[in-house]
């Protein structure tokens, strides 16, 4: 059974960790806001030329070259991918409304 110190020292190294997990949510959020603000300049400059919102060929690419940064950082490529095919049905949403207020 851990005494009381031992209960505290453990709380404050908890604390600690949140702080930093905060920190990277933070981050996390800025990363995609900035992101999001790019595909919107992609949604309108395909909407603007006809072009089809999704691109397959594309994705294959990004979801190979995410894969592999996953693996070389220990983090499950599984879950990269679905990450990365979560964002971009997001992105193709986007997409397809902008080409929808523009009459297409
Ligand atoms: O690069 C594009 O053509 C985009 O529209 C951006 C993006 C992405 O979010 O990365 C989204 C949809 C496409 O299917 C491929 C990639």
């Amino acid at each position: 059974m851990p005494d009381i110190s031992d209960t505290e020292a453990a709380l404050q190294q908890l604390h600690s960790i949140r702080q930093s997990i905060d920190n990277i949510d933070a981050a996390v959020i800025h990363m995609l806001a900035e992101r999001f603000k790019f595909t919107q300049q992609v949604g309108a400059l395909k909407a603007e030329h006809g072009l089809p919102p999704a691109d397959p060929e594309r994705e294959r690419e990004q979801i190979q070259r995410l894969r592999g940064l996953a693996e070389e950082s220990h983090l499950d490529p599984a879950f990269a991918e679905k990450f990365l095919n979560f964002i971009i049905a997001e992105v193709i949403h986007h997409h397809e409304r902008i080409a929808g207020e523009n009459g297409r």
